[in-house]
């Protein structure tokens, strides 16, 4: 299993091994150990799933506050995705910065992203499956977000991205100037 640092520290792409033989293959694709050892300390609490029928599906920027900030294993177990990540950590150097992956189930990789980001995915194919495991189980209070198209942060969404897809929620997300200091460096 690799694992690579993206742009900004803390954000993991992870590639599991595949052993092929004639039936297909074999992939170990999440060892405890081995993720505490490149992610730090975490216990993965809860598995999600979803399914975006329409291509370009938009989900997010979403994350949820402390004491219920989560970190997320994020895997495509179906369809694409190009899955992008801010780091809304107030005294970051990377603070608004984003990065991306595509995630996909032919290349089987995987983005980790430590509590402290906003998490959003665009879909590129229809009926896009998306499986991720969190650090914190679900709070709906503590559940919040920022707008995806801020210009502040200036994702560079893929063509297929189409807001008709936005839920309710993502439509009025907030602008990054005017979200509070919720994340620190300091954990
Ligand atoms: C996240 C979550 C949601 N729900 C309920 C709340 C709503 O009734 C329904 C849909 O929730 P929401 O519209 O927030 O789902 P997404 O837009 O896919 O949001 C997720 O996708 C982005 C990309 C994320 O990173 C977050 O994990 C998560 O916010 O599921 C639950 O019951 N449990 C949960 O853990």
């Amino acid at each position: 299993m690799q694992f690579v640092e993206l742009s900004i520290p803390g954000l993991l792409e992870i590639q599991p091994k595949r052993l092929g033989d004639e039936r297909g293959y074999f992939s170990e694709i999440f060892r405890l150990a081995e993720f505490r050892n490149r992610a730090g300390d975490c216990d993965l609490v809860q598995e999600n799933e979803s399914l975006s029928a329409r291509v370009g599906t938009v989900r997010g920027l979403h994350f949820q506050t402390v004491p219920f900030a989560q970190g997320k294993l994020v895997r495509c177990t179906r369809g694409a995705i190009f899955d992008v990540a801010v780091d809304l950590r107030h005294d970051s150097e990377s603070y608004g910065a984003w990065a991306a992956v595509t995630l996909s189930p032919e290349t089987g990789n995987q983005l980790w992203i430590p509590p402290g980001f906003a998490h959003g995915f665009c879909t590129l194919v229809p009926d896009t499956i998306v499986n991720y495991k969190v650090t914190a189980v679900y709070s709906q209070p503590d559940d919040k977000g920022v707008a995806w198209n801020d210009p502040a942060i200036g994702i560079e969404w893929p063509a297929q991205a189409d807001p008709e897809t936005l839920s309710a929620k993502d439509r009025q997300q907030p602008l990054l100037a005017d979200l509070p200091p919720y994340f620190s460096m300091k954990g």
